[in-house]
């Protein structure tokens, strides 16, 4: 039978979940018994173990969205998104940290899970979901705050409840789109009444989590948030509008060798203002020109009518 180590370890990297460790132990053991000369009971633990990370793909593949949670498999990678060098490294940061999160909880320490977003629309937030997702090998789960708050006393204190117990048993990243709705300072003393109850609930809550789960909270103005919101999350990743060389990387990467000329220069003042998402239509709308009209590539003109266009909806949507 295993000896008084291998079951300490065994229950520490469980308090600890930390499931990489808790994986490789239980192998170990598997293998100690089978050297041991007990083959049926190092099978059965093979078996078990080997059961249990099925269960863990097929919840991955099948978590089942419900009313208040959009389950997605996540596709992006850090690389497809053009960020800042700050932006970049705080998400590597964040990714290596929850990665060796066994590794901090055996000194006491535990990763950032809990992430504010904050930005202009079409910046990267949600992407930045998806990306941490990935690399961290777990669902996304998008649940759309404005959609959990209804008039009745009550029931959005009971649905976050719910989206938070689904966070404490389902290792996932977790993003509440349009936090403000329960956030924002504005609700603060109006009629909309629960919301104050909603928010002290949801930072009662976030502060009890001990799942391996990432919460991350996006919002379009970080100023519009209650005062109080910003000492209970991890950390802050602020999106900006992309800058002139990030102008430049997100054309050349969506254009790619649809445009041989490849010198995007020309287009940096006419993209300012516009966000990632402006920029990216502006050159999918190109390359579907492109296609359906079967030309070769997109001349330097095509490029500038169609950063015109996105410039003039912009102008038409914010006057
Ligand atoms: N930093 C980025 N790098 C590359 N592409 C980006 C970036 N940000 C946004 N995009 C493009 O814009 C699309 C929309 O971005 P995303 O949904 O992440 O924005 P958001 O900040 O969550 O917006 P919103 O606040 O409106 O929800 C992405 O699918 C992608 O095509």
């Amino acid at each position: 039978m295993a000896n008084a180590d291998q079951i300490k370890s065994l229950i520490k990297s469980h308090y600890s979940h930390d499931e990489n460790r808790f994986d490789t132990l239980v192998k170990q053991l598997a293998a100690y018994e089978a050297r041991k000369g007990n083959t049926n009971l190092a099978k059965d633990l093979k078996n078990i173990a080997d059961e249990s990370r099925k269960t863990e793909n097929n919840i991955i593949q099948f978590s089942k969205s419900n009313d208040l949670i959009e389950f997605k498999e996540p596709k992006i990678n850090l690389s497809d998104m053009v960020l800042n060098e700050k932006l970049s490294s705080k998400l590597t940061k964040i990714i290596n940290e929850n990665k060796n999160s066994g590794k901090l909880r055996k000194h006491g320490l535990k990763p950032n899970q809990t992430i504010l977003l904050a930005g202009d629309p079409g910046t990267g937030k949600t992407m930045t979901a998806s990306v941490l997702a990935k690399a961290l090998n777990m669902p996304l789960g998008i649940i759309y705050t404005d959609k959990l708050t209804t008039k009745y006393m009550g029931e959005t204190t009971a649905k976050l409840r719910k989206v938070f117990d689904t966070i404490e048993h389902m290792n996932a990243v977790y993003l509440f789109d349009e936090f403000d709705a329960i956030g924002g300072e504005r609700y603060r003393d109006s009629d909309v009444g629960e919301i104050r109850r909603v928010l002290n609930t949801f930072l009662q809550l976030v502060e009890n989590v001990h799942s391996r789960s990432l919460i991350l909270a996006a919002t379009n103005s970080v100023t519009s948030l209650d005062k109080a919101l910003y000492r209970r999350f991890d950390d802050i990743l602020f999106y900006d509008k992309p800058s002139h060389d990030e102008i430049k990387q997100l054309m050349s990467k969506r254009l790619n060798n649809y445009y041989p000329e490849k010198n995007y220069d020309d287009f940096v003042e006419m993209a300012q203002g516009l966000s990632h998402s402006e920029i990216v239509t502006a050159c999918d709308n190109l390359i579907k020109d492109c296609i359906i009209n079967d030309l070769e590539n997109i001349s330097k003109e095509m490029v500038i009518q169609s950063l015109a266009d996105r410039q003039s909806v912009y102008h038409e949507v914010n006057s």
